[in-house]
């Protein structure tokens, strides 16, 4: 039997989790104990990523670039561990393979003890995939996570008209995950948020943290988009990344009068430095 090493924990200071926790689900809709967000339309939406000075979440289309620092990943994987969705687009799950798990230190001990006592869960990892774009297989890093008990299999919401691949839809199940049909009726044959919001809902998902990439993010800061967003948390990195780069640079509209109305704006805010980064809260202002 091939035996799995040990994967890295990370562990986030009761300083900092204090003055980001205004910002998570209410009442933690991710532990075992709470059913507050039961009421609600559609589950509780925390638009996160980190960026550089000049606003570049990455160096390019479909490169993966690290700008977090250690203090601020960890704080990644504490709202990870706290939310029970983590959604990014195709092009990030082409782009970065990610992981889409906790490796918060309470995230893995609640793996290790079947997540019983109330105690943090894993997020279930949703990827927006309306043309089938993301080849996952059996070495993806979510699909071997998931296997190793380390994190949930992923839901993937493709365009009822995408004919997915057999092979592909079996390793999905096989970590539990699955592909949902849903009908892209938005433009460019895109997904309405209403539409993907109410699938998680059903879903029994409470409270969803999106990570990107830059497309999510930017239809997630223009209108009609940011109606669905609850809090935003947005890590800074003391870098530029330069021309060329993927940049967070929502849509503007016109106003009646024809002049350019700003996107959004952020209130009732909160900054907090972490190791050299320093991560802004805020919730949209209405
Ligand atoms: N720094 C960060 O925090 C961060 C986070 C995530 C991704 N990234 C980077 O971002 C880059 C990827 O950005 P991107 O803009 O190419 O990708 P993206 O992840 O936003 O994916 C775009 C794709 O997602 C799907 N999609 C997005 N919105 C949709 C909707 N409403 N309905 C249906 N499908 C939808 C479509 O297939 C679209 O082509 C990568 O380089 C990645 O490393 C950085
Ligand atoms: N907070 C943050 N800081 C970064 O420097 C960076 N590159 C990302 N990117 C987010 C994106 O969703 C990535 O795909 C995952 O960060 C992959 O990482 P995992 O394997 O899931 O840990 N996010």
């Amino acid at each position: 039997m091939t035996s799995i090493p040990p994967r890295e924990t990370l562990t986030f200071p009761p300083g900092p989790a204090a003055l980001i926790t205004p910002y998570l689900p209410p009442n933690n809709t991710n532990t075992t104990t709470t059913t507050s967000s039961s009421t609600r339309a559609y589950p509780y939406v925390t638009l996160t990523y980190a960026h550089s000075l000049d606003a570049s979440i990455s160096l390019g289309p479909g490169i993966r670039t690290a700008l977090s620092g250690p203090e601020s990943k960890a704080m990644t994987h504490f709202l990870r561990a706290h939310h029970d969705a983590i959604l990014v687009g195709a092009g990030t799950a082409v782009a970065d393979d990610p992981g889409l798990n906790s490796r918060l230190a309470a995230a893995v001990a609640a793996d290790a003890d079947g997540g019983g006592g109330g105690r943090v869960k894993q997020p279930r990892p949703v990827v927006l995939d309306p043309r089938g774009r993301w080849a996952v297989h059996a070495g993806s890093k979510v699909v071997e996570l998931a296997r190793e008990g380390s994190g949930l299999g992923p839901l993937v919401l493709v365009d009822t008209g995408t004919v997915m691949e057999e092979g592909r839809r079996r390793v999905l199940e096989a970590v539990g995950g699955r592909y949902i049909a849903l009908e892209a009726r938005g433009e460019r044959g895109r997904f309405e948020w209403a539409d993907v919001l109410s699938v998680l809902k059903q879903e029994g998902l409470g409270s969803v943290m999106i990570e990107g990439g830059g497309e999510v993010i930017n239809s997630l800061l223009a209108p009609p988009g940011n109606a669905f967003v609850d809090s935003v948390i947005v890590t800074i990195a003391p870098t530029w990344l330069g021309q060329g780069g993927v940049v967070v640079s929502p849509v503007r509209s016109t106003g009646v009068d024809g002049q350019p109305v700003a996107p959004a704006r952020l209130t009732d805010v909160t900054w907090c430095p972490l190791g050299e980064d320093v991560v802004l809260c805020g919730r949209i202002l209405r």
